[in-house]
């Protein structure tokens, strides 16, 4: 069994919209819709679990019906952080799901996610027990802790850029987010860092720098513009 668990319990102070940015509307559908389409289309997702921001919850089941997600099964409350919506997410799917079974984490705002993507993490999953999209770095990264001056040029070479979907075998992220809370190792803002913060390694499967995730308020705007052009690529070769 694999299932979706996509994070959508967030409130971001960067995004000055008056709604939350996994719910912003792009051409009448929700940024979460764009995002559960893409897994309710992926052959190797068999069932979806949202969790959500508290008062949310009813609109994504309205939407999802609309929108003919059939494999959306449960909408339960999110947490603080991605640690702890995780963790809600795996409470509930314990009881029937273990070793062998996959669970892949996913962001709701990152609705540019690709079949490839999924397809990979869920592949080297299989393979090493888990698949962390994760993508190099272009640019210069400094270190500056007040994001006024910078200090220190890190080797970009010894850097990834760390995304979503994360695919775990749930018996291991089980046992890791219980020994996590047994530890009080607490408030990570994704799986791979609370992995990293007990002191594991973490495999990678292929990231993109396509995966935008939605922060900003101007993210919504390109959001619009890489949507475009997947589907005027689409279109063109199924007219091809
Ligand atoms: C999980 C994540 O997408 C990895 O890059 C990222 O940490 C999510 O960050 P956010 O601040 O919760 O959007």
């Amino acid at each position: 069994m694999n299932t979706a668990l996509i994070l959508a319990g967030g409130l971001d102070p960067r995004f000055h919209m008056d709604i939350p940015k996994q719910f912003v509307n792009v051409n009448n559908k929700p940024v979460i819709i764009y995002t559960l389409e893409i897994f309710q289309n992926h052959p190797d997702i068999d069932e979806i679990i949202v969790t959500c921001l508290d008062g949310w919850q009813e609109m994504v089941r309205v939407y999802g019906k609309q929108f003919n997600i059939t494999k959306l099964k449960e909408i339960i409350p999110g947490g603080k952080d991605a640690q702890e919506s995780t963790y809600h997410g795996l409470q509930l799917l314990k009881d029937r799901m273990g070793a062998g079974d996959i669970v892949v984490v996913h962001d709701a705002i990152r609705p540019m996610v690709s079949e490839e993507l999924i397809t990979d993490s869920i592949k080297v999953c299989r393979k090493k027990g888990m698949g962390v999209a994760a993508t190099y770095i272009m640019d210069t990264i400094m270190h500056s802790p007040d994001g006024k001056e910078g200090y220190q040029s890190i080797n970009r070479y010894e850097i990834m850029k760390v995304q979503t979907p994360q695919a775990f075998d749930f018996a291991y992220i089980w046992e890791k987010h219980n020994e996590a809370v047994g530890k009080n190792c607490l408030g990570a803002w994704d799986n791979s860092s609370m992995l990293t913060n007990l002191g594991e390694k973490v495999s990678f499967s292929a990231g993109s720098d396509l995966n935008l995730k939605i922060n900003r308020t101007e993210d919504v705007e390109m959001f619009k513009a890489l949507y475009r052009m997947k589907h005027q690529e689409e279109n063109e070769r199924k007219e091809r």
